[in-house]
């Protein structure tokens, strides 16, 4: 089908797309605690560890379009690794988390950045996978910060890692926009990778000079895409 509501390969606009959302970090940083208030807008000042993997859906709408986030909540301790790693193959979108007020769980962003990689066997390189990093609780006081937002703005640059932010599940201080920046960030590959998959398509309207072109982002995307609701 095509027409003024369709992108080309026969999917129309107001589709309900799904997406697949892992959050990662080290136990305590607060990932069950995003995704609640996230999901219910609820802050709960528990302290109970996640055992494995949960997952909580969530309709939202971005630019005007309709996504079903299924976010996934993983457990950080290490103890549960085996657990987790089989739940990250066909993630969309990866948020990486730390706790302002823990330098350890900062640095440990990296270990969760490889694991993810090599787990969800992400091959294509860093900055065509959208990954978000996210300094949680930041409404500590300033004297117990251990990481400035510099400093996360300085690890994400050396990391091509373009989206950033610090939250607070605690205050509900930017955890909308870290997951609605994250389905942005999303969208803008998504579209990068279909104008380089249409490049593919008809090679007879771009000059390749013989290099072969592939997105590798997101293959399976059609699949995923739900029935009108
Ligand atoms: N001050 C503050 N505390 C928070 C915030 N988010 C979570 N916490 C607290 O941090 C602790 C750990 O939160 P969780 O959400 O369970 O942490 P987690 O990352 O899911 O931990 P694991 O399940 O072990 O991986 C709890 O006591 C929360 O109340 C926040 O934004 N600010």
């Amino acid at each position: 089908m095509m027409g003024e509501d369709c992108d080309g390969y026969g999917r129309t606009a107001n589709k309900n797309i799904l997406l697949k959302i892992v959050i990662l970090g080290d136990g305590g940083v607060g990932k069950s605690c995003l995704m609640s208030r996230f999901i219910s807008n609820h802050f709960d000042d528990h302290n109970f560890h996640t055992i494995g993997v949960e997952f909580m859906n969530k309709v939202v709408e971005v630019n005007g379009k309709q996504y079903t986030l299924q976010i996934w909540d993983t457990a950080g301790q290490e103890r549960f690794k085996s657990l987790r790693t089989p739940f990250y193959r066909g993630t969309d979108i990866c948020i990486l988390a730390y706790a302002i007020d823990d330098r350890s769980s900062f640095n440990n962003i990296k270990t969760w950045l490889n694991e993810f990689l090599h787990y969800a066997g992400v091959k294509n390189g860093i900055e065509k996978f959208p990954f978000i990093v996210v300094g949680n609780k930041s409404d500590v006081s300033s004297k117990d910060r251990e990481v400035s937002h510099e400093q996360l703005k300085q690890w994400c640059d050396e990391n091509k890692i373009s989206t950033y932010l610090e939250t607070s599940a605690k205050t509900d201080s930017n955890v909308v926009e870290a997951f609605s920046q994250s389905v942005q960030r999303w969208a803008d590959l998504e579209q990068k990778a279909e104008k380089e998959l249409r490049m593919y398509h008809h090679p007879d309207t771009v000059t390749l000079h013989g290099s072969s072109v592939s997105s590798g982002f997101r293959a399976t995307c059609c699949s995923r895409f739900m029935s009108d609701t």
